[in-house]
Order: structure tokens, then sequence, then C-alpha cells
């Protein structure tokens, strides 16, 4: 059996080293619910995969009840669809291990569904059977997220079975509509402020990568996102392109039209307004930049691009984390299958989204895209029907990195990884982060385990058997330092004996 040495360091306690020998020896058996867990076509987006997620969801609260927890499955209603259907949300775990007044508590959030996966979309191996290549494990949801919520769920099952106390009071919150942009979940946040949420000290999130394929980092900024749809409509029906193209305004012409209006070649977003509220640069964020350990080369191999629109460092991170982007993702309506159909779509949905940077204004920038887009449709003089809606959108979030949750992960990054972590944004966006820290006002914290070659989103998205085995003994190293935290545990005793 092969033992991580990193794990072993000299600076972890006697107690430490009986968990990560645990943790080694039981690789295996973690790795083989992780390939249970990636079986399951837990995918969010199509409405025909809803029930996958159920499943998912409840397969997540088995595993946490056989870990002891009080698992709550709370529900969360439904949502309408593009075509006015409406369809159940899954639903959302609240699970609760320990509730010691004496200890801290933890409350770790991560999600089980998954993005859209289809072999025929490029994959190497099936998407949903978990294929270990070269010390790889490659899978749909693998790294994002299923990988990390397995080694939170690890690190606590290893403290039981070896009959160790926890030395921290844990909480799950588990949701199945993350990359669908968290529907349901900031009313629930907002509902359980005061009940579930109400003793919990710390915030962790482990759902974003390394800005690295080595090097560890902790996580304290996202971007947030505004999603739109853009339908534009001819008629009821698809036409034959010989017997109407060239006599009709085509919703597919005015479409492109509309999408090619947002980007310039630079990347600069056209809509006007967009960049008036964008927090400036200081010459203090500035040197935070040009401190940060970051491969370009590395970076773009992951990415399989051969030029970014930058080349600094300091460009690149910048425009990943401080400035908003604006991607198209797709068309609904467009014939996208191979070969030629010779259709004129009646109407055709384009999909794109922003993401949003601290300071900027959701209803404002919504408001922005919304006028722009009629502007540039108006001046078409097409009498097709231009329809713009907003399903989804999440804020930014920005954390003090000076909170002592970031000094207990620093030194369990440090005892497990045997190196300081690089201090981090991400470019994308995990709604409930600012749900979390503007609701309960509480600290919270990313605590990323997968690597920046993970591939999250893409075609051969994968966790290394390094970082899942290590990430569990990451998780388990953070209760024990978290239970060192002496301001915290004071603060608790002293709340405890007053009430
Ligand atoms: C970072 C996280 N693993 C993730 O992939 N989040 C999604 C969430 C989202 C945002 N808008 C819609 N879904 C993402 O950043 O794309
Ligand atoms: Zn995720
Ligand atoms: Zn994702």
């Amino acid at each position: 059996m092969l033992l991580f040495e990193a794990g072993v360091s000299s600076s972890s306690s006697g107690l430490e080293n009986q968990i990560f020998q645990y943790i080694d020896l039981h690789q295996n058996e973690f790795i083989q619910t992780l390939k249970e867990w990636v079986a399951v076509e837990s995918d969010s987006i199509q409405p025909g995969l809803r029930q996958e997620v159920t499943r998912m969801v409840e397969l997540t609260a088995d595993r946490l009840r056989a870990l002891g927890a009080t698992v709550e499955l709370v529900k969360l209603g439904s949502h309408k669809l593009s075509d006015g259907q409406s369809l159940l949300l899954p639903p959302l775990i609240l699970a609760e291990l320990g509730k010691d007044p004496q200890k801290p508590t933890v409350c770790f959030y991560g999600h089980v569904d998954v993005q859209p996966a289809k072999k025929e979309d490029g994959w190497k191996t099936d998407p949903y059977t978990l294929t270990e290549i070269d010390g790889n494990l490659y899978g749909r949801g693998a790294t994002d997220n299923k990988g990390p919520v397995l080694a939170w769920i690890n690190a606590a099952e290893s403290f039981r079975a070896l009959k160790l106390d926890i030395p921290v009071n844990l909480k799950f919150i588990i949701e199945g509509m993350e990359e669908a942009g968290s529907l349901g979940l900031e009313e629930i946040i907002k509902k359980e402020n005061q009940r579930f949420f109400s003793d919990v000290d710390f915030f962790v999130i482990s759902d974003n990568l390394w800005l690295s394929n080595r090097k560890p980092a902790l996580t304290y900024g996202s971007r947030g996102n505004i999603c739109f749809s853009v339908e534009v409509r001819c008629g009821e029906r698809d036409l034959h392109s010989g017997s109407f193209g060239g006599i009709i305004h085509e919703p597919m012409t005015d479409l492109i039209a509309l999408l090619d209006s947002l980007v310039d070649t630079s990347g600069r977003i056209l809509i006007p307004g967009v960049y008036d509220d964008v927090a400036s640069l200081t010459e203090e964020e500035k040197k935070l930049y040009e401190a940060i350990e970051f491969d370009i080369e590395e970076y773009k191999n992951n990415s399989g691009v051969k030029k970014f629109l930058y080349d600094t460092k300091e460009e690149i991170l910048m425009h990943l984390w401080r400035y908003p982007s604006l991607s198209i993702h797709g068309i609904e309506g467009a014939f996208h299958e191979p070969g030629i159909k010779t259709v004129i779509p009646a109407k055709v949905i384009g999909k794109f989204s922003i993401r949003q940077v601290p300071h900027m204004d959701i209803s404002i920038g919504e408001h922005q895209v919304i006028k722009y887009l009629e502007d540039v449709f108006s001046k078409r003089n097409s009498p097709n029907k231009l329809k713009v809606s907003v399903p989804t959108s999440a804020m930014p979030w920005v954390a003090n990195i000076n909170d002592p949750l970031y000094t207990a992960a620093r030194k369990a990054i440090k005892t497990v990884f045997g190196q300081d972590p690089e201090m981090i944004r991400d470019g994308a966006t995990i709604p409930i982060a600012q749900m979390f820290q503007n609701i309960t006002r509480k600290s919270v914290m990313m605590l990323p385990v997968g690597a920046a070659d993970d591939a999250e989103h893409s075609q051969k998205e994968k966790i290394s058997r390094h970082n899942y085995i290590q990430g569990t003994k990451l998780f388990a190293t953070l209760f024990l330092e978290i239970a060192k935290l002496p301001g915290k545990l004071q603060e608790k005793s002293n709340t405890t004996t007053t009430n």
C-alpha cells in the first residue's frame, strides 16, 4: 500500500500520524465510494435527469447517517423551466454531527450535482465510470464536487473508525442545484440563520481549484455571475430554407448579431456602463498580484489553448479575479448535430453570462444588458420578437484573510502538503459564499483540494488520487487546528456559561 510521505511530515503530531496512516490504508475504499458516486448522472441542468440528482442527494444523506450524523432533507419547492413547465428541486441536506457547546462548530458546504457530460462530447473514458489512469481519477464530478464532499466525510469517518473524538462539531449543507445557480438556496439560508446556522463559527467551502497543478491554495474571493437568456422568435414552427430563405428576417441571424455585439476582440465587454462600478486597483492590491507564484505556461497547457488575451501574470490574474468577463455558452434551438439540416429555426435562445466582481451591482448590470440588447435589436428593423431574461445570478465574494479560520487552514496545509498555500481568488462562482457572509456575518473560507489541471466542467475532469487522499488528511487536520484556536473557544465557553 502506498503511503504519502508529505502527509507524515516532521511537523505532524502522533495523533495526526495515526489518522494519516488510517487514511492511507483505506484509500482504495474511499476511491470505491467516489466511484459509486460518480456513477450517478446527477446533472442538474437537464430536466430529464432531475430524479438522478435527487437519488444522489439521498445517497449522500445515507452516507452522512452512516457516519452518525442527524440528517434533515429540506424541500426547496419547484422552479419554472423555459417552456413554462414546473420541475421539483432536489432536497437540500442539513446535517449535524456533534453538539458539544465547548467545541467550535464548522459548517461545510458542498454540492453533489454535476455539469452535463456525454461520452460523445469527446471524453476518452466514460464520464460516469471513475477511471484511474496514471494516478488520476477521471469522471464527471470527480473534483467538482463529489470528491471534495467525500473527502470531508472520509475525514470524519477516519476519526470515528479510530474511536477518536472529533474535536469540532460538524455541520454539513449539501445541495443538488449548484451547477444550475443554487436555486432555492438563499431563502433557506435566511430561514435557517437563527436555527441551523446559529451556532456555526466557521463556514468552509471546498468547491474550487488551486492555481497550480502542485502548490496548494487558500481562496479568499470569487466572482459572481449573471446568466442571460436571449430569445428571438419569428413564428410557431421551423421553415424550409429553400422556401423561405431570402424573404424573411431569420431569428438566428438576429441572435448572432446580438451575441456578436457583446464583446470585442480584446475581450472587452461592449455594454455601456458595465465597468463603471468595478473597484479601482490600489497600489497595495497590485503588489499582491506581483507576489503570487503563477506559471502561465502550465495554466495554458491545462487549457489546451495556445494563446491568452493577456501576456503577463498580473494581467491574466486580474482579468480572472477582479475584472468582469462575458462568455457565450450556447444556443438552444440551433441545429448542432453532424450533417446539414436546411432549416430556419423558428425560435433560438442564446445563453451568455457575465462574471461579476466586487462593487458591481447585479440589478444595474441586468438593466444595462437588457437595454443594450434592445437598442442593438431595434437598429436591425427586425419584425421578430426579442425576449431577454435572467434565469439566475450570484454575487461575488471577498473575505478577510486575517480571520483565525485562515490561520488554522494555513497550518493544516503546511502539515499535510509540507508547504505554505498560495493565497488566491477564483474567477468562478460559488453562490453560497456571499450568502453565508452576508446573511450569517460569520467567517467564510474556500479550501480547495483539486489541482489547476482538474478540468472542471470539461471532458477530462479528474481528481488525482494524491489530492483526494491528501485532501482527506487536510480536512482531518483542519478539525484539529480549528479546535486549537484559543480565541474562539474562549468566546464560546464564555457564551455558554453566561447563557
Ligand atoms: C466553482 C464551482 N465549482 C462552479 O463550477 N460553479 C459554477 C456555478 C454557476 C455560476 N453560474 C451558474 N452556475 C460556475 O462558476 O460556473
Ligand atoms: Zn462546483
Ligand atoms: Zn461546477
